[in-house]
Protein backbone atom coordinates (compact mmCIF):
# COMPACT_ATOMS: atom_id res chain seq x y z
CA UNK A 1 0.00 0.00 0.00
CA UNK A 2 1.46 3.62 -0.88
CA UNK A 3 2.10 5.62 1.59
CA UNK A 4 -0.08 8.92 1.95
CA UNK A 5 2.07 11.99 2.03
CA UNK A 6 -0.64 14.38 2.55
CA UNK A 7 -0.09 16.70 5.96
CA UNK A 8 3.68 15.26 6.25
CA UNK A 9 5.86 18.74 6.79
CA UNK A 10 8.16 19.31 4.48
CA UNK A 11 10.51 22.29 2.68
CA UNK A 12 7.60 23.59 1.27
CA UNK A 13 6.27 24.42 5.18
CA UNK A 14 9.02 27.08 5.50
CA UNK A 15 8.41 30.47 5.40
CA UNK A 16 9.48 31.88 1.44
CA UNK A 17 12.34 34.57 1.62
CA UNK A 18 13.20 34.63 -2.05
CA UNK A 19 11.48 37.08 -4.75
CA UNK A 20 9.47 35.51 -7.29
CA UNK A 21 9.19 37.74 -11.09
CA UNK A 22 5.74 37.79 -11.71
CA UNK A 23 5.75 39.82 -15.03
CA UNK A 24 7.68 41.14 -17.63
CA UNK A 25 6.26 43.88 -19.92
CA UNK A 26 7.49 47.09 -22.34
CA UNK A 27 7.41 50.11 -20.24
CA UNK A 28 8.15 53.20 -22.89
CA UNK A 29 8.79 56.50 -20.95
CA UNK A 30 10.16 60.41 -21.05
CA UNK A 31 13.76 58.79 -20.02
CA UNK A 32 13.67 55.95 -22.50
CA UNK A 33 12.33 52.27 -23.94
CA UNK A 34 12.49 50.17 -20.46
CA UNK A 35 10.80 46.88 -19.26
CA UNK A 36 8.88 47.19 -16.21
CA UNK A 37 10.07 43.60 -14.24
CA UNK A 38 6.86 42.75 -11.65
CA UNK A 39 8.05 40.61 -8.40
CA UNK A 40 6.79 39.45 -5.53
CA UNK A 41 8.64 39.62 -2.31
CA UNK A 42 8.01 36.78 -0.79
CA UNK A 43 9.59 37.85 2.82
CA UNK A 44 8.21 41.40 3.11
CA UNK A 45 5.36 40.73 0.99
CA UNK A 46 6.30 43.66 -0.83
CA UNK A 47 5.55 44.36 -4.64
CA UNK A 48 8.34 45.31 -6.13
CA UNK A 49 9.42 46.56 -9.82
CA UNK A 50 12.66 47.02 -11.68
CA UNK A 51 12.89 49.14 -14.68
CA UNK A 52 15.73 47.39 -17.30
CA UNK A 53 17.05 49.03 -20.29
CA UNK A 54 18.48 47.31 -23.00
CA UNK A 55 20.85 44.22 -22.47
CA UNK A 56 22.46 44.77 -18.89
CA UNK A 57 24.87 42.12 -18.93
CA UNK A 58 26.29 40.60 -15.49
CA UNK A 59 29.18 43.07 -14.16
CA UNK A 60 29.49 46.74 -13.71
CA UNK A 61 26.02 47.49 -14.50
CA UNK A 62 24.91 50.64 -14.31
CA UNK A 63 22.09 50.26 -11.01
CA UNK A 64 19.79 52.57 -9.20
CA UNK A 65 18.16 51.65 -5.74
CA UNK A 66 15.72 53.69 -5.57
CA UNK A 67 13.70 54.09 -2.52
CA UNK A 68 10.08 54.89 -2.53
CA UNK A 69 8.91 58.55 -1.72
CA UNK A 70 5.84 59.57 -2.34
CA UNK A 71 6.03 63.22 -1.81
CA UNK A 72 9.21 63.28 -3.82
CA UNK A 73 8.52 60.95 -6.24
CA UNK A 74 4.89 61.48 -7.39
CA UNK A 75 3.98 64.65 -6.33
CA UNK A 76 7.66 66.73 -6.81
CA UNK A 77 7.95 67.95 -3.53
CA UNK A 78 11.29 70.09 -3.07
CA UNK A 79 11.60 68.91 0.41
CA UNK A 80 13.88 66.30 -0.34
CA UNK A 81 15.22 65.40 -3.84
CA UNK A 82 14.67 62.18 -4.38
CA UNK A 83 12.17 63.09 -7.73
CA UNK A 84 14.93 64.68 -9.47
CA UNK A 85 16.79 61.72 -8.42
CA UNK A 86 14.72 58.57 -10.06
CA UNK A 87 14.35 60.66 -13.10
CA UNK A 88 18.31 61.56 -13.49
CA UNK A 89 18.72 57.68 -12.91
CA UNK A 90 16.32 56.73 -15.09
CA UNK A 91 17.70 59.13 -18.23
CA UNK A 92 21.90 58.04 -17.41
CA UNK A 93 20.84 54.45 -17.57
CA UNK A 94 18.63 55.34 -21.05
CA UNK A 95 21.93 57.62 -22.27
CA UNK A 96 24.47 54.44 -20.87
CA UNK A 97 21.99 52.13 -23.79
CA UNK A 98 21.54 49.76 -20.26
CA UNK A 99 21.12 49.27 -16.63
CA UNK A 100 18.66 48.38 -14.27
CA UNK A 101 16.38 50.89 -11.55
CA UNK A 102 15.21 49.07 -8.56
CA UNK A 103 12.11 50.77 -7.33
CA UNK A 104 12.03 49.87 -3.44
CA UNK A 105 8.53 49.85 -2.21
CA UNK A 106 8.85 49.17 1.55
CA UNK A 107 11.65 51.79 1.73
CA UNK A 108 9.09 55.42 2.13
CA UNK A 109 10.29 57.17 4.74
CA UNK A 110 13.60 55.72 4.85
CA UNK A 111 11.19 52.47 6.20
CA UNK A 112 9.01 53.92 8.56
CA UNK A 113 6.31 54.31 6.05
CA UNK A 114 4.33 57.38 4.81
CA UNK A 115 2.15 58.46 7.18
CA UNK A 116 5.27 58.36 10.02
CA UNK A 117 7.44 60.51 6.77
CA UNK A 118 4.92 63.12 6.70
CA UNK A 119 4.51 63.12 10.75
CA UNK A 120 8.32 63.95 10.59
CA UNK A 121 8.05 66.10 7.81
CA UNK A 122 5.81 68.27 9.98
CA UNK A 123 8.50 68.18 13.26
CA UNK A 124 10.64 69.02 10.67
CA UNK A 125 8.93 72.27 9.43
CA UNK A 126 9.12 73.18 13.03
CA UNK A 127 12.69 72.90 13.53
CA UNK A 128 14.01 69.34 14.13
CA UNK A 129 16.58 67.78 11.44
CA UNK A 130 15.87 64.55 9.55
CA UNK A 131 17.16 62.45 12.38
CA UNK A 132 15.32 64.23 15.36
CA UNK A 133 12.00 63.59 13.64
CA UNK A 134 12.42 60.06 13.76
CA UNK A 135 13.77 59.50 16.92
CA UNK A 136 11.56 62.05 18.42
CA UNK A 137 8.69 59.78 16.82
CA UNK A 138 10.21 56.79 18.36
CA UNK A 139 11.45 54.75 14.99
CA UNK A 140 14.85 53.85 13.32
CA UNK A 141 16.55 56.62 11.61
CA UNK A 142 16.71 54.51 8.97
CA UNK A 143 14.96 50.74 8.55
CA UNK A 144 15.28 50.07 5.24
CA UNK A 145 16.44 46.13 4.14
CA UNK A 146 18.31 45.64 0.92
CA UNK A 147 17.55 42.04 0.72
CA UNK A 148 15.32 42.04 -1.95
CA UNK A 149 16.91 44.28 -4.05
CA UNK A 150 20.09 41.95 -4.26
CA UNK A 151 17.66 38.90 -5.12
CA UNK A 152 16.10 41.02 -7.93
CA UNK A 153 19.21 41.96 -9.09
CA UNK A 154 20.48 38.03 -8.71
CA UNK A 155 17.05 37.34 -10.96
CA UNK A 156 17.97 39.69 -13.43
CA UNK A 157 21.63 37.87 -13.84
CA UNK A 158 23.26 41.24 -12.60
CA UNK A 159 26.66 40.08 -10.16
CA UNK A 160 28.04 43.23 -10.11
CA UNK A 161 27.26 46.74 -9.90
CA UNK A 162 28.27 50.82 -10.54
CA UNK A 163 25.98 51.76 -7.98
CA UNK A 164 24.16 55.67 -8.57
CA UNK A 165 23.87 56.71 -5.34
CA UNK A 166 25.67 59.07 -2.47
CA UNK A 167 24.56 56.75 0.15
CA UNK A 168 27.70 54.72 1.70
CA UNK A 169 24.89 52.70 3.62
CA UNK A 170 23.12 51.41 0.27
CA UNK A 171 26.80 50.41 -1.13
CA UNK A 172 27.47 48.44 2.04
CA UNK A 173 24.39 46.47 2.12
CA UNK A 174 24.23 45.51 -1.49
CA UNK A 175 27.52 43.86 -0.65
CA UNK A 176 26.44 41.95 2.38
CA UNK A 177 24.12 40.81 0.44
CA UNK A 178 26.42 39.32 -2.48
CA UNK A 179 26.15 41.48 -4.95
CA UNK A 180 29.98 43.37 -5.80
CA UNK A 181 29.93 47.42 -6.02
CA UNK A 182 32.63 47.90 -8.59
CA UNK A 183 31.98 51.55 -8.31
CA UNK A 184 29.65 53.93 -6.86
CA UNK A 185 28.99 57.16 -8.92
CA UNK A 186 27.55 59.84 -7.60
CA UNK A 187 23.98 61.60 -8.14
CA UNK A 188 24.18 64.64 -7.34
CA UNK A 189 20.91 67.42 -7.77
CA UNK A 190 21.66 71.05 -7.46
CA UNK A 191 20.30 71.76 -3.54
CA UNK A 192 17.53 74.41 -3.46
CA UNK A 193 15.88 76.45 -0.35
CA UNK A 194 13.81 73.69 0.46
CA UNK A 195 15.56 71.04 0.82
CA UNK A 196 19.20 72.19 2.01
CA UNK A 197 18.80 71.57 5.45
CA UNK A 198 17.69 68.29 4.87
CA UNK A 199 20.65 67.30 2.18
CA UNK A 200 23.06 69.35 4.82
CA UNK A 201 21.64 66.29 7.44
CA UNK A 202 22.34 63.80 4.97
CA UNK A 203 25.65 64.63 4.68
CA UNK A 204 26.91 65.50 8.28
CA UNK A 205 24.75 63.09 10.10
CA UNK A 206 24.26 60.23 7.64
CA UNK A 207 27.54 60.18 5.97
CA UNK A 208 26.32 60.86 2.49
CA UNK A 209 28.63 62.03 0.00
CA UNK A 210 27.36 65.10 -0.98
CA UNK A 211 30.52 67.53 -1.88
CA UNK A 212 28.39 69.78 -4.19
CA UNK A 213 26.65 71.43 -0.89
CA UNK A 214 29.93 73.24 -0.16
CA UNK A 215 29.16 75.34 -3.34
CA UNK A 216 25.77 76.51 -2.17
CA UNK A 217 26.18 78.55 1.34
CA UNK A 218 24.83 81.48 -0.18
CA UNK A 219 21.14 79.37 0.03
CA UNK A 220 21.67 79.27 3.82
N1 LIG B 1 11.96 59.81 7.55
C1 LIG B 1 12.04 60.62 6.48
N2 LIG B 1 12.25 60.05 5.29
C2 LIG B 1 12.35 60.87 4.23
C3 LIG B 1 12.22 62.26 4.32
N3 LIG B 1 12.35 62.79 3.08
C4 LIG B 1 12.55 61.73 2.26
N4 LIG B 1 12.54 60.58 2.94
C5 LIG B 1 12.72 59.20 2.49
O1 LIG B 1 14.08 58.98 2.35
C6 LIG B 1 14.30 57.93 1.41
C7 LIG B 1 15.47 58.33 0.54
O2 LIG B 1 16.56 58.37 1.41
P1 LIG B 1 17.67 59.47 1.36
O3 LIG B 1 18.40 59.41 2.66
O4 LIG B 1 17.06 60.80 0.95
O5 LIG B 1 18.61 59.05 0.16
P2 LIG B 1 19.18 57.61 -0.12
O6 LIG B 1 18.19 56.87 -0.93
O7 LIG B 1 19.62 56.96 1.14
O8 LIG B 1 20.51 57.93 -0.91
P3 LIG B 1 20.75 58.14 -2.46
O9 LIG B 1 20.91 56.77 -3.04
O10 LIG B 1 21.96 58.95 -2.57
O11 LIG B 1 19.51 58.82 -3.00
C8 LIG B 1 12.99 57.75 0.66
O12 LIG B 1 12.43 56.52 1.06
C9 LIG B 1 12.12 58.90 1.14
O13 LIG B 1 10.76 58.50 1.28
C10 LIG B 1 11.99 62.82 5.59
O14 LIG B 1 11.89 64.02 5.77
N5 LIG B 1 11.92 61.97 6.67
ZN1 LIG C 1 12.09 62.03 -1.00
Amino acid sequence: MMTEEVGVPGPKSMPRTDVERVVTVPLPTVHGQFRAVGYHDHERGDEQVALVHGDPGADRVLTRLHSECLTGDAFGSRTCECGDQLAAALRAVAAEGAGVVVYLRGHEGRGIGLLAKLRAMALQAEGLDTVEANVALGLPVDARDYGAAARILTDLGVRSVRLLSNNPRKREALVRHGIQVAEQVPLLIPPCESNLTYLRTKRERMDHHLPHLDAVAHLS
